[in-house]
């Protein structure tokens, strides 16, 4: 896709495919999971290396990291993971069957916030009503963010949905997996407190 100056990729509605999901893993029968917005894809890469008995998919709406994590996941020879270019806000209940994912992650999905960028935030009662439906029961959501009162709006509509349960209320006391993102690191290299939300799908 081209950049264009008007061009805004959260018009985008349609996702660039639609994957079969039993196609695109060396071993479709293993557990499928999903990264929304994972940028470089340095924590996707590490998660697929980490864990080869399951796959991940990622979602990321801007075209050029598509094509950077793809090369990374060429160049290691990741069977156990694919990337494509989608708006999740919109493309979750298109792209996956009802209750096929087994864990989701979305790490500081808003990072430039301000007080009024709040209703715009990504992890919001409609997503989360439409990702549960893709949700398997028992699957887990993490999320994770550098901003305290997204974090509270968050949780808010995640405690008021009534199909997840808190794993940890309010918040988890640490880093899931042991891997880290970019703008994870970016925070604790500074010392800036990471508040981590784990929701278990009912
Ligand atoms: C602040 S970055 C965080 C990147 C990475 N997860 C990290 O922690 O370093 C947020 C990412 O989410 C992507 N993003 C934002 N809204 C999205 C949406 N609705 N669907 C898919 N990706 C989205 C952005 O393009 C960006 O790459």
């Amino acid at each position: 896709m081209r950049a264009h100056p008007h061009y805004n990729p959260f018009n985008v509605r349609e996702p660039a495919e639609y994957p079969d999901w039993t196609k695109v893993f060396a071993r479709p029968e293993q557990p499928l999971d999903l990264e929304i917005g994972f940028s470089t894809g340095r924590w996707l890469i590490q998660y697929a290396k980490n864990f080869p008995e399951r796959n991940i998919a990622g979602l990321e709406i801007r075209a050029k990291f598509i094509e950077y994590a793809r090369r990374r996941i060429a160049a290691e020879n990741l069977a156990n993971a694919y990337v494509l270019q989608a708006n999740a806000a919109t493309a979750l209940r298109r792209l996956f069957a009802p209750r096929s994912l087994s864990r989701v992650i979305v790490m500081f999905p808003d990072p430039w916030y301000k007080p009024r960028h709040l209703k715009r935030r990504v992890v919001n009662p409609q997503f989360l009503t439409e990702l549960a439906e893709c949700l398997r029961g028992g699957a887990e959501l993490h999320i994770a963010t550098d901003q305290q009162n997204l974090a509270a709006a968050m949780l808010a509509d995640l405690t008021a949905a009534p199909e997840y349960q808190n794993k940890h209320a309010p918040y988890a006391p640490e880093n899931f997996a042991g891997l880290t993102t970019d703008i994870e690191l970016y925070n604790t290299r500074r010392g800036r407190e990471i508040y981590r939300l784990v929701f278990v799908r009912r």
